[in-house]
């Protein structure tokens, strides 16, 4: 199994490598060379396996030798020991072909822990095997850097550095990250917004004497192992409802486009998959792209949403590769038309290909609000603000398929949201009931890309 980066420059890696390497040194993000795919058999015998059994079967064919099947099967095991329902992904149906798709039981309460956790473990096993040392920088907007801390703290040859943007993440959130005792974990608050962390993350990879001297290793939707995971559960999901015999749609409430990208994955190694809807919140760069056939940055505008306050998508890159005809130096132009001068059109011919492939809709604050309250009146769940917005945009786009929306957080990270829209502040599983009691410790920083790479490089154990 052969791994390309959408830039077209960086070197041709396998499974293991494109893992540990995050970022391709070109500046793109490694994709499989060819997608491998599952026959309706294959895709109908999913059915009902447990989720750790399922996982194997999908990621298997793209880790070529990397893992063996016994090593894997030990590892899934591992990766969702910690999920807090049996089923790890439950469907809970929320009408008559209305479907949620529950992925916050894992230990951080956001879908960011199906592959967190499993490339937690996949790193760990390929660095006993080495016996290297990395550093991890993430960057996140509330979910991927408690999922990064909780998969990989208190390991010896790990440094975890995470940054977020300060003020811009809920209280849940902040506190995940900054409660960690473990000496090996860093939360940064930077002075920005998300795009200023992510942006920041790009610059410490493409720094190249840096990123070798520290060992910089990415666990942000730039590895290509975080989005391979999220792909099982779109399989485990739609043969529960029928496929491979009828196709399925699915909502997802959409960011930094690694959830939905997984989706588009999952129908290319032939999962029927009908619509595969992009659901923003008032950051709605990616819906008007869809609308519009240009992308254009706007400011970030402060959501109760907070994890997809995002202009800058990274993973849309992968998606243009394929839109370009795998054409890298249409993919860097368009780069360095949205990092210089703010925006770039798709073309007609990427247009038309992106809009084959995807719907879109967008939620606003008040709309947002009034999903969770519908959806609390009607079935009793409780969804976070990240999951109303994908609720309200999949009941606008039903047809006669059965619709997934992803429910992609606990609605106990987002209280404040929650209860104004319900009026009740939803509980802390048992686990974090004491977050606000543990002391925090947080570094705040500029945003000053030296101040930065001083600051891992003297703090990083050697
Ligand atoms: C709760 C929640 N929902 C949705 C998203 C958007 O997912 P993605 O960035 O993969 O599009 C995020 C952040 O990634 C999130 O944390
Ligand atoms: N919403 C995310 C942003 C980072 O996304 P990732 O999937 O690239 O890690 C978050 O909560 O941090």
């Amino acid at each position: 199994m052969r791994y390309i980066s959408t830039r077209g420059q960086a070197p041709v890696l396998g499974f293991e490598e494109a893992m540990l390497t995050g970022l391709a040194r070109d500046g793109g993000l490694y994709v499989p060379e060819t997608v491998p795919v599952m026959a309706p058999e294959e895709i109908a015998a999913l059915a009902g396996l447990p989720y750790e059994e399922a996982a194997r079967r999908v990621v298997l064919p793209f880790l070529g030798d990397a893992f063996t099947e016994g090593e894997l099967e030990g590892l899934i095991e591992a990766a969702y020991a910690e999920f807090a329902h049996a089923a790890r992904a439950p469907l809970r149906q929320m009408g008559p072909n209305l479907f949620l798709l529950e992925l916050f039981h894992g230990p951080t309460l956001a879908f960011k822990d199906f592959a967190m956790q499993l490339i937690g473990q996949l790193m760990q096993a390929s660095l006993a095997r080495s016996g290297k040392r990395i550093t991890i920088v993430g960057a996140t907007s509330g979910d991927t850097g408690s999922a990064a801390i909780e998969a990989f703290k208190g390991l010896a040859n790990v440094d975890v550095f995470i940054l977020f943007p300060q003020g811009r993440v809920s209280e849940v959130q902040r506190r995940q990250m900054t409660t960690a005792a473990e000496e090996n974990v860093h939360a940064i608050a930077l002075e920005g917004d998300f795009d200023t962390c992510q942006g920041r993350l790009k610059d410490l990879f493409n720094d190249h004497s840096f990123r070798d001297e520290v060992g910089l290793a990415g666990v942000n939707s730039i590895n290509w192992a975080r989005v391979l995971a999220q792909v099982v559960y779109y399989f485990t999901s739609a043969t529960a409802l029928g496929a491979p015999h009828r196709a399925v749609d699915f909502t997802v409430p959409t960011g930094n486009f690694g959830d939905i990208f997984a989706g588009h994955i999952a129908r290319r190694m032939g999962l029927p998959v009908g619509k595969l809807v992009i659901a923003t919140n008032q950051n709605d760069i990616l819906h008007r792209t869809m609308a519009t056939g240009e992308q254009r940055k706007e400011g970030v505008s402060p959501s109760m949403s907070p994890s997809m306050d995002i202009q800058v998508s990274s993973n849309f890159e992968r998606v243009l590769f394929e839109a370009y005809g795998n054409d890298g130096a249409a993919v860097s132009a368009a780069m360095e038309g949205l990092a210089s001068e703010g925006g770039y059109a798709l073309g007609q011919g990427a247009w038309g290909w992106l809009a084959e492939r995807f719907a879109s809709g967008r939620a606003s604050e008040e709309e947002t609000l009034q999903a969770i309250f519908r959806a609390q009146v009607a079935t009793g769940e409780i969804l976070c603000p990240h999951s109303a917005v994908g609720y309200h945009v999949a009941e606008t786009q039903q047809g006669a398929n059965p619709m997934v929306t992803l429910a992609t957080a606990h609605p106990a990270k987002f209280p404040d949201a929650v209860e104004k829209a319900i009026g009740l502040r939803p509980p802390l599983p048992p686990q974090m009931a004491d977050l606000y009691d543990r002391p925090e410790r947080v570094t705040e920083m500029a945003d000053d890309l030296s101040a930065l790479k001083t600051f891992i490089r003297e703090t990083r154990r050697t």
